[in-house]
């Protein structure tokens, strides 16, 4: 046997996001049912298709789906909430969408991040009582794939104690009880698999690279027993990926043909794990070497070096060699960026690249080093030419970041203070109303831009037509009753790729699309350099729009630790010096904004928490310095100047105190979509700044009702301050149509009028 290459998952959106374009249209009813799935077939072999051509051996299936992974595995489980009025077999498309976006009737399903990734997936609801497999979806995937291309795939799907852990709706007591309902439903699908002559299937656990405890070690180990009684012959590849895994020698004892692991992002500690106790000669190792997280191009000598180095310990024979994680977040190809500089350009490599330096790497250890040697020094001299640049050594800016100290993370005075003096600037009503701040990108909107981007029209054109779109949403917002205002950000394609279009040390790519949910896609930016101010970046919009109202309109910045985690960042630099870096930058942005009037900034950090690391005993380093370097942003801000910030879909409950740290006047958060569930959080914290809790779910097309919003309300004044309450929905409108955002805005500010009626009631009785 020979070494095989394997693929762990492959990004689903299609090089011209073709996936998108068939969702969208679909559900705006331009695709019949049966158009639409002949779309998707279509890209699905295609994907296939391409990785045959690039000699992948084990090839994944079933990593393609029409929303989310997750969700296919809950709707495969009949795992369909009560409110969806679901009565058994197969689970409809409309139903399905309705799960993910909500319908008239129903809430859609909490949405949150995938492990510390921009990925969200929709959470799996817990319900009691038996469970029937409604379909086989890997198996009908493999059934594809041999028949149509002749390929015999290998199905990848969530591993069951993974997907336990991602569920929600359980107490610990139901555990049992809940993989007894479970087990049937994976040895069901793993025995049709078997019986069809699969050879391997693919178990993803990034949940085992977590801190889980040695008990749960014990609940694995039963659940891997079973599956194993049930189908021993089918090869299982236990997948990791994301971190080193936390139960090393458990972990290889499991009944399973296979382990895979990632030596990019938990390479120091799985190597140590190995070294110290070998690999057991019955499995085999799946050899995570090629990042499936960032988009340089690896440096193919030191990962031929690592195979020898552990090869000490394990066969080569017994090795599969494959990227780190599914390439589902990285984008398609490089070849269709034509504006990038070509040092940098020549340093990249998406998912295809990496799918060729995986058979490179392979045609390495197979034919020994001396048959790839020509591209072996290719790729050594690309990455020595950008290391050298100009671009990242600049002095001016490591000699900022070198200087910072306490100081520059601190503002004037503390927030009892500052409230003070703004309570006095402001004289806001009570429980103060405002939006997160982006207004609804229009096809319009995106049209007029594209145009302006293609030369069809001028400059002074496309300017002309953002002021116009911040005139009318300043007059709504207005009309509507809102007390605190927002510009739209119109002028954005993307919160964090506008900054990255503005700052020096990005680069912006015309086509490098990921998914970051649903048919929702971002292009993260490229930090290849050292990052600058160049000139102010939201000054002019800002102005503009507060020039047209006396009511304060908020400025809007992107914090430094989500641009640098929606970033694609350069490995040769601690990724908190580039944050710091960041920091510096935006520190200029808040005093230009401050300098021209502006003295409401909000610095959004909604993936602060997504940056956090997969293991608690690396928490507090990095909440550290990602909260200063928040701080660093923000603490040259005046007193009387009102530093908001804003968070969404990620489990806050356990970060409250950095939140806290953070230091921000107030904070808006998302809780809507996660169904209120951090409001009793703050039974046990108390939260003394400002703060609003999202009071509706803005990635739905469903209008909330008033006494929905006035229930929220109600309930988060149950543990907050109401004297420090703000009302907002729970993040930014631009996925939402112009109507729809009027009428549930119009509904959120009567919500908001019966609760202070209430408030004012209280006060008199
Ligand atoms: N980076 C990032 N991550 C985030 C968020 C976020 O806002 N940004 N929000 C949270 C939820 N995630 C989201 C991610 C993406 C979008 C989103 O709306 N994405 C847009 C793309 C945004 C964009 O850059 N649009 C470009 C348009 C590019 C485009 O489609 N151009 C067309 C032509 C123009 C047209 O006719 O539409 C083309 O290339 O074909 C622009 O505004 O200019 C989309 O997928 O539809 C929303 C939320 C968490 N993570
Ligand atoms: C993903 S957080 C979004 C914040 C941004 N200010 C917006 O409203 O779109
Ligand atoms: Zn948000």
């Amino acid at each position: 046997m020979s070494v095989l290459s394997s693929n762990l998952g492959y990004p689903r959106i299609g090089e011209d996001r073709e996936w998108k374009r068939a969702l969208e249209s679909f559900w705006a009813g331009e695709l019949t049912e049966e158009q639409f799935e002949f779309e998707m077939k279509q890209l699905r072999l295609r994907h296939i298709q391409k990785q045959k051509e690039k000699q992948v051996n084990l090839i994944p299936v079933g990593d393609f789906t029409y929303y989310d992974q997750v969700l296919d595995l809950a709707v495969m489980f009949g795992l369909v909430p009560e409110r969806f009025n679901y009565e058994g077999g197969p689970v409809s498309l409309e139903t399905y969408y309705a799960m993910a976006r909500g319908n008239q009737d129903a809430v859609a399903c909490e949405m949150t991040k995938w492990f510390n990734t921009n990925y969200h997936y929709i959470v799996p609801e817990y319900k009691s009582g038996n469970l029937n497999l409604t379909e086989n979806k890997p198996l009908k995937a493999y059934r594809e794939a041999r028949d149509e291309l002749g390929v015999r795939g290998k199905p990848v799907l969530i591993g069951p104690y993974t997907f336990l852990k991602l569920s929600k709706g359980y107490e610990s007591h139901q555990i049992p009880e809940f993989i007894l309902q479970l087990l049937p439903l994976y040895t069901q699908i793993l025995v049709e698999l078997e019986q069809e002559g699969v050879e391997w299937v693919q178990l993803d656990e990034p949940i085992l690279v977590t801190s889980i405890t040695e008990e749960e070690m014990k609940t694995v180990a039963y659940i891997y027993e079973q599956l194993h009684e049930a189908a021993p012959k089918l090869k299982k590849l236990l997948q990791t990926y994301f971190d080193s895994v936390s139960h090393y020698e458990q972990l290889v004892e499991l009944p399973v043909q296979g382990i895979g692991l990632d030596f990019v992002h938990g390479k120091e500690q799985n190597t140590q794990a190995i070294e110290t106790h070998g690999f057991p000669e019955d499995k085999v190792l799946g050899v995570g070497l090629i990042n499936g997280r960032n988009i340089w191009k690896s440096n193919l000598s030191e990962k031929l070096a690592f195979v020898e180095s552990i090869a000490k310990h394990v066969s080569v024979e017994q090795m599969i060699i494959q990227p780190s994680s599914s390439l589902l977040h990285v984008p398609v190809t490089v070849t269709n960026e034509d504006k990038l500089d070509s040092t940098l350009k020549q340093a990249l490599s998406f998912a295809d690249e990496k799918l060729d330096e995986l058979k490179l790497l392979v045609d390495g250890i197979r034919l020994g080093k001396e048959a790839i040697r020509a591209q072996l020094e290719e790729a050594e001299s690309i990455l020595e030419t950008i290391a050298q640049a100009p671009f990242r050594n600049r002095v001016a800016v490591h000699e900022a970041v070198k200087s910072l100290d306490e100081k520059s993370s601190k503002r004037q005075h503390p927030f009892s203070e500052r409230r003070v003096a703004q309570q006095e600037r402001w004289n806001l009503p009570s429980l103060p109303i405002t939006t997160i701040g982006s207004f609804p990108q229009t096809a319009e909107v995106r049209q007029a831009r594209q145009k302006w981007r293609k030369g069809e029209s001028t400059t002074e054109q496309y300017e002309q037509f953002i002021q116009n779109e911040i005139k009318k949403w300043i007059e709504i917002q207005e009309e509507i009753g809102i007390d605190v205002l927002v510009h739209g950000e119109f002028e954005r394609t993307d919160m964090v790729e506008f900054f990255g279009e503005k700052l020096g040390g990005f680069a912006f790519t015309s086509k490098a699309w990921v998914q970051s949910y649903g048919s929702r896609c971002v292009r993260p930016p490229v930090i290849y350099g050292d990052v600058e101010f160049i000139e102010p970046m939201t000054v002019k919009e800002s102005v503009y729009a507060q020039s047209l109202t006396d009511k304060p309109v908020k400025g809007m910045l992107t914090g430094p630790t989500t641009i640098l985690n929606w970033s694609f960042v350069r490995d040769d630099l601690p990724r908190s010096q580039v944050a710091f870096q960041i920091a510096l930058a935006l520190r200029k942005e808040v005093e230009a904004l401050e300098s021209n009037g502006i003295q409401m900034i909000q610095v959004d950090e909604p993936a602060l928490r997504e940056g956090l690391p997969l293991k608690r005993s690396e928490w507090d380093e990095y909440l550290e310095w990602a909260v200063q370097a928040f701080r660093i942003s923000t603490a040259s801000a005046q007193d009387q100047t009102q530093i908001h910030t804003h968070m969404c879909y990620s489990e806050f409950k356990d970060i409250i105190d950095s939140i806290k740290a953070l230091d921000a006047d107030v904070i808006s958060i998302e809780t809507s979509r996660s169904h209120g569930e951090l409001i009793s959080s703050f039974e046990e914290h108390t939260y003394d700044q400002g703060i609003g809790l999202g009071v509706y779910d803005i990635h739905s097309p469903r209008v909330p009702r008033v006494e929905e919003m006035t229930k929220m309300i109600d309930r988060a004044l149950r543990v907050l301050d109401p004297a420090l309450f703000w009302v907002n929905p729970d993040c930014g409108l631009k996925t939402r149509g112009i109507e729809e955002t009027v009428v549930s805005l119009k509904n959120m500010v009567e919500a908001t009028d019966v609760a202070r009626n209430k408030l004012a009631s209280e006060v008199t009785s």
